[in-house]
């Protein structure tokens, strides 16, 4: 069950579910609990056929750069295990997106057809992939709005934070895979312009995505609800880019941590939203 979990990365699926909660909550501040429960399975099981396919196609990469996160290097899942769910989990995405509108149909296709496409190509195009999973990080927010029958400047705003904080983070993640992203040619910007510019350009856009953090309370009000979840990320954002700018190299840590900030960053928009 481990190894699904870890090839299904459902932890960041739940993550994306929670998204879309939250961007029904925040355009239309109700929850219609069946529409709710369907986004949320939208993200889920979409996310996960793309993570899937992307651990499928990696494994030659995964094995160069000892990344024995996934399950495919460590022997716990066989390849074709991870096609077949790939092309298995996608179908109760769409239906579930379906069931919503097909305007949410539409969308959540468009978005894990593009993942794919990021799996066999966008990512080797380096900070075009960045954007693009950046995009998705913002993307559950908008997908809540459409369901909700509308996206508000304020799920904008929490969009905007997601696609910062992703974008310094996929940015940063090149550096740990400069040595396997050879054999795809990835054009990362560690190595196309130098892990210097990488540590600095991920510092950067997470530094911004903080600075721009406090932005939601002009729709949420001094609320300490928002307030404090979020500051607690923002502790942990600023914890990253100071490791960022020492160019420190364990970068599986900066990981781990930045993944718990974006949790912080999710109960606090939660937690403000109802
Ligand atoms: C400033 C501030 C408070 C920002 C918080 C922004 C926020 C709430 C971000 C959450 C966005 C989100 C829905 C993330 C889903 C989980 C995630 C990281 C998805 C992207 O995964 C792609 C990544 O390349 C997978 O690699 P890894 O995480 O290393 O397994
Ligand atoms: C709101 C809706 C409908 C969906 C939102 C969430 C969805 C479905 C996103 C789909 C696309 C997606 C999750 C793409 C992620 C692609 C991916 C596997 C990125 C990580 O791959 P690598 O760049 O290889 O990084 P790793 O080293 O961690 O494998
Ligand atoms: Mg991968």
């Amino acid at each position: 069950m481990k190894a699904i979990w870890d090839l299904l990365r459902l932890e960041h699926g739940i993550m994306y579910g929670i998204a879309v909660i939250i961007g029904i909550i925040v355009s239309s501040g109700t929850l219609e609990f069946d529409k709710a429960i369907l986004g949320f399975l939208t993200a889920v099981f979409c996310q996960a056929s793309s993570f899937a396919l992307n651990d499928y196609l990696d494994y030659e990469v995964d094995l160069k750069n000892k990344r024995i996160d996934r399950p495919l290097v460590r022997g716990d899942l066989k390849r074709e295990h991870a096609l077949i769910l790939a092309v298995a989990l996608a179908p109760f995405g769409f239906i579930s997106a379906y069931l919503i509108s097909f305007q949410a149909f539409l969308f959540a296709l468009a978005i894990t057809i593009l993942g794919y496409i990021y799996d066999l190509k966008l990512k080797e195009l380096g900070v075009v992939g960045n954007v693009y999973i950046a995009f998705t990080m913002s993307a559950p927010f908008l997908f809540g709005g459409i369901i909700a029958g509308g996206v508000n400047v304020q799920v904008v705003v929490l969009s905007l934070l997601a696609f910062l904080s992703g974008l310094g983070r996929e940015i940063m993640k090149g550096i740990e895979d400069v040595e396997g992203d050879a054999l795809r040619d990835v054009k990362s910007v560690a190595r196309v312009k130098g892990v210097n510019f990488a540590y600095k350009l991920s510092a950067i856009l997470i530094t911004l995505a903080v600075l721009l953090s406090p932005l939601p309370l002009i729709h949420y009000g001094f609320n300490l609800l928002y307030i404090v979840p979020v500051a607690v990320a923002d502790v942990i954002f600023l914890r990253t880019v100071k490791s960022l700018i020492r160019k420190d190299k364990d970068i599986r840590r900066l990981r781990k941590e930045t993944l718990l900030a974006m949790l912080f960053g999710l109960l606090g928009f939660l937690l403000g939203a109802i």
